[in-house]
């Protein structure tokens, strides 16, 4: 039976806040709140005091001067020191112009259709925002990863937050995309010392980089030909940040890969370019194999010290002579350098093959495939520290078409034609980690991704376009020395033997037994000693 005590309600008794107190509290809050955004936002705060002083002290003129005057003092840093102006200036502003009006507006949205967005504890958690930093082409948004996050889940995401965003393209490193600069000067102790924290190791971070003008959307005219190569960075391509990509061509072989009409040709000229200087001192030997009967490099012929794009036994006797020059290198250096450097008496061969499945696969004569497949697994596996490297080629990058694929170090992926096929040109996970090369638009010719030294994210860019009148220019004025093909009479002239052992000197080693034992085991000695 219910009573009266079940019916009735108990309360506690509530404290009633004065609305004065209530009124206090909220002023005390929002005060705070506009203190804190003052001290985190030093910049815009100054900005904004200055300019209510002046516009109380001057009136509209106050205003208007500065503003004429900060034009005028930008427009002439730009024209005198574009990058600066780009580094201090216009970056930095543009970035915080943009962070605020175009990424934070959508970021919610953004990262919950990405599925970046996480729940915890029943509420929603967003990687946060920290920084953006634009230049002439590139936005760079500084996250701060949700607890638990790794960068491969916002690489796997790298083309929905592109789209996002309304971009094309996007790309997520791991690590700052820059690279520290390098200082000199009196203060460059100080400036070191900021770079370390700037450049500091930051586990929770990624940095999301956005296209938003294409760099790569017009040609990429040739690099100046330099008189003395630099092996270490050969200027080849244009990278999406408008910066030059050079290739590092020092104890490495390249491959390229590429559909049909993607621009491999326009790879291979621009390091042909890149190595002209070199090539009309002496410095670089040239080898090319050209399959398809000269199409691509019969303009080129005077550049070249060997040349073979007729016969398959031709292409196999000029690999064959490159594996003589390998052997006697490494039977001459052997012992006395690691990697060879190349000098005018003791040059860089550089092998250049257009179209490699040619000759290791479409081949029909099969006892010549396997004579020019031994050559090349040689001079793949073994060249390289000696200074005769491979540069390669091909459409159909699977492994039976190409079985040397791994012996490439450097890799680089033109438009393909399948997904499967970048990682196969340039390695697992390449595309994960947003080398899209199967996605290139039909304009994107001589557009490809390559692997930075030192970072695993791939980078775009676009190679220079070398024309038939470029070509034609250079062959004639870079043209290699008469004596250019001379290589092999000089390898035989100077081939050595294996290299004779070098008798290690001998420590003068004792009797391990004691003279008294020694005379009873050896009586004659005894006999002698009495
Ligand atoms: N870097 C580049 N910039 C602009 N256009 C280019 C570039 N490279 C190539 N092209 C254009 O693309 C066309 C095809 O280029 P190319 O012949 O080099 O391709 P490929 O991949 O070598 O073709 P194939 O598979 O037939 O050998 C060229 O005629 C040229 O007009």
């Amino acid at each position: 039976m219910t009573t009266a005590g079940d019916l009735m309600v108990i309360r506690p008794k509530r404290f009633e806040l004065p609305v004065w107190a209530a009124l206090l509290g909220l002023v005390l809050r929002w005060s705070w709140r506009a203190i804190w955004w003052c001290l985190r936002h030093p910049v815009a705060t100054c900005t904004a005091a200055v300019a209510v002083t002046l516009y109380v002290e001057f009136d509209w003129w106050g205003l208007v001067v500065p503003l004429v005057l900060v034009a005028v003092g930008s427009a002439l840093w730009r024209w005198r020191a574009e990058l600066s102006w780009w580094n201090w200036f216009a970056g930095p502003l543009l970035g915080w112009f943009r962070r605020t009006f175009v990424y934070r507006r959508v970021w919610r949205e953004a990262m919950t259709l990405c599925g970046l967005a996480e729940t915890y504890d029943h509420r929603r958690v967003l990687p946060e925002l920290l920084r953006v930093r634009s230049d002439q082409a590139l936005d760079v948004l500084t996250v701060r990863m949700v607890r638990g996050q790794t960068p491969e889940q916002f690489q796997k995401a790298s083309a929905n937050l592109a789209y996002a965003f309304g971009r094309r393209h996007a790309r997520v490193y791991s690590e700052r995309p820059d690279e520290p600069p390098v200082r000199t000067g009196p203060a460059a102790w100080l400036l070191w010392a900021i770079d370390r924290v700037r450049f500091r190791d930051r586990p929770t971070i990624v940095y999301l980089v956005l296209v938003r003008t294409d760099a790569l959307r017009t040609v990429v005219p040739p690099f100046p030909a330099q008189t003395v190569p630099d092996f270490t960075a050969l200027p080849m391509a244009r990278r999406e940040d408008l910066r030059t990509w050079s290739l590092h061509l020092l104890a490495t072989h390249v491959l390229i890969g590429g559909a049909t009409r993607r621009g491999k040709g326009s790879v291979l000229w621009s390091l042909v370019r890149a190595l002209s200087g070199g090539i009309a001192s002496g410095l670089v030997r040239l080898w090319v194999i050209d399959p398809k009967g000269g199409m691509e490099f019969a303009l080129g012929r005077p550049m070249f010290a060997r040349f073979a794009c007729k016969s398959f036994e031709a292409m196999a006797d000029l690999l064959d002579e490159a594996v003589e020059v390998m052997r006697e290198r490494q039977t001459r250096l052997a012992g006395t350098v690691r990697v060879h450097t190349p000098t005018e008496a003791d040059p860089l061969v550089v092998v250049v093959i257009d179209e490699m499945a040619a000759l290791t696969a479409y081949l029909q004569d099969v006892d010549l495939r396997k004579r020019i497949a031994g050559s090349l697994g040689l001079l793949l596996s073994q060249g390289a520290g000696v200074g005769v490297l491979v540069v390669a080629a091909l459409q159909d990058p699977r492994k039976e078409v190409l079985p040397f694929r791994d012996l490439f170090p450097t890799r680089i992926a033109l438009g393909l034609t399948e997904a499967s096929q970048v990682d196969m040109v340039l390695g697992d996970g390449a595309r994960n980690r947003g080398a899209l090369a199967d996605q290139m638009p039909r304009w994107a010719k001589g557009v490809g991704y390559v692997i930075l030294d030192g970072t695993p994210e791939p980078v775009r860019v676009r190679f220079s376009y070398v024309t038939d009148d470029d070509i034609r220019a250079m062959a004639e004025q870079y043209p290699a020395p008469a004596d250019a093909a001379d290589i092999l009479a000089q390898v035989s002239r100077e081939t050595a033997t294996e290299p004779a052992r070098v008798p290690l000197p001998r420590r003068p080693s004792g009797p391990l037994l004691p003279k008294s034992l020694l005379n009873l085991i050896d009586p004659k000695k005894g006999e002698e000693q009495r």
